[in-house]
């Protein structure tokens, strides 16, 4: 009969093998450090017993002198068990974030290009890992997503990442690998205690289990609290935000203002966190806070790294920062497609009352006049207020020009929002 520790685990790995759709393949993350072979060396016995495709990915950041030998291992390993694996060598641009947060994203990115829709990935983290992450984000200052840490299954592009052993201690991987005469590298980073996870795993939490010796699994207990009560409270949210919606990417900031503070906080928040953006430090949210009753006519912009809040007649929008436009007028013979320097124009013109007269595309430079079917000339400026356009995306409108007559407004790549009396485009469809 197995040993506990080994039954235990292997019974972790049934469980998650039971939920993995069938006739798709289960990857393993394989680091070549003691957790992720023996996850490999386990799942290589749960899958065969299951009759199960099982696979393996090591990504090779190449960001130290040891990748070789780790992948070295990966391979022979992969050998050993019959497991094919995949390697992926990945560039790591520390810029911006620090060198292990890069390499995580790095690393994430290319299992999601390189796994199949429908798969799953196992990785091999565990209960210590989990109090880590717990810990960081407090010290952090984390609200409840972030001290949810990781769960112990998400889906992310159709891929679903699963951590079967989330609730095992560290411990007992290390009596599991003991017994199996595992082997695996040393990862000469992990003992560097500059790097903070190092110092948490070195230095801290055993000061912690001295006084407190189930002081990992109780962290990681209220990561776990955690990720319920911000699951629940999502709901919650998404469902109130539906209400506040007055249209895409935007809220209604008067609506808004009238919530308590918390609650603004957190509709916020969640809303940067639907549309993909980083959410804002808490002194640009306070600041963004307080000017949500600005007057209409105000240009309120609250900017952070990757995102930013404009204010525009009592609506709240949220969005990537547009990158400064420089000048920029091409001609145009209006049937190749056009790239403009934010995208593909996505149009091309059919007809033209002035066939023989040439086009140019160029920004909206203000002072524009079209003649619009059915309503006559009329002032750009005059549209896009009748449109109810935000003044940043006004500067961003690309204008089809002949001679002095404007004869078509775009908003690139879809929206052709005017054309001009005599001319008529139509929709480039995207090469098959
Ligand atoms: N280079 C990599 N290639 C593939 N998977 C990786 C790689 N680095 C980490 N992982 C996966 O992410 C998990 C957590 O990573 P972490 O950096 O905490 O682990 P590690 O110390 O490198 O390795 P291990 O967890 O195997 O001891 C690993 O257990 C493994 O499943």
């Amino acid at each position: 009969m197995a040993p506990q520790p080994l039954n235990t685990l292997q019974r972790l790995l049934n469980d998650a093998l039971a939920e993995t759709p069938p006739g798709r393949s289960i990857w393993v993350a394989l680091s070549g450090g003691l957790d992720s072979c023996l996850l490999l060396a386990l799942a290589a016995r749960a899958c065969e017993q299951a009759d199960r495709h099982l696979r393996a990915i090591h990504i090779n950041h190449g960001l130290q002198a040891a990748a070789q030998s780790f992948e070295a291992h990966c391979r022979d390993m992969c050998v050993r068990l019959n497991v094919p694996l995949t390697v992926v060598n990945v560039t790591v641009d520390a810029q911006g974030e620090g060198i292990e947060g890069a390499a995580r994203n790095a690393r994430y990115e290319a299992f999601l290009a390189t796994i199949p829709t429908g798969d799953t990935l196992w990785l091999a983290q565990h209960q210590d890992d989990q109090a880590e992450t717990f810990l960081l984000a407090a010290l952090r200052g984390s609200g409840l997503r972030g001290l949810a840490g990781m769960p112990y299954r998400r889906e992310a592009q159709s891929t679903t990442l699963v951590r079967p052993w989330l609730s095992v201690h560290r411990a007992e991987l290390e009596a599991a690998a003991g017994l199996l005469e595992l082997r695996w590298c040393e990862d000469p980073t992990n003992q560097d205690i500059r790097f903070d996870r190092n110092r948490l795993r070195h230095r801290i939490l055993p000061a912690l289990r001295e006084r407190w010796p189930t002081a990992v699994a109780a962290l990681a207990n209220s990561a776990t609290n955690a990720g319920d009560a911000d699951a629940v409270l999502s709901e919650y949210l998404a469902a109130e935000l539906n209400e506040l919606v007055t249209g895409e990417g935007q809220i209604d900031a008067s609506a808004l203002s009238q919530r308590s503070r918390p609650r603004q906080r957190l509709l916020v928040r969640t809303l940067c966190q639907q549309q993909g953006l980083p959410t804002p430090p808490q002194k640009r949210l306070e600041s963004l806070l307080d000017q949500l009753n600005a007057k209409a006519g105000a240009a309120v912009c609250v900017e952070w790294p990757g995102a930013q809040a404009r204010l525009w007649r009592q609506r709240l929008y949220l969005m990537v920062p547009f990158e400064a436009l420089s000048s920029w007028e091409v001609s145009w013979d209006g049937q190749t497609p056009l790239e403009t320097p934010i995208g593909p124009l996505g149009w091309q013109v059919a007809s033209l009352q002035e066939p023989s007269q040439p086009l140019r595309a160029t920004w909206r430079q203000g002072g524009e006049v079209i003649q619009l079917p059915k309503r006559g000339r009329r002032d750009l400026k005059r549209l896009l207020q009748e449109a109810d356009m935000p003044p940043w995306e006004r500067q961003r409108l690309v204008v089809i020009m002949q001679g002095e007559a404007c004869i078509g407004v775009v908003c690139p790549p879809a929206q052709l929002l005017w054309q001009a009396e005599g001319v008529c485009f139509t929709r480039l469809t995207s090469p098959a």
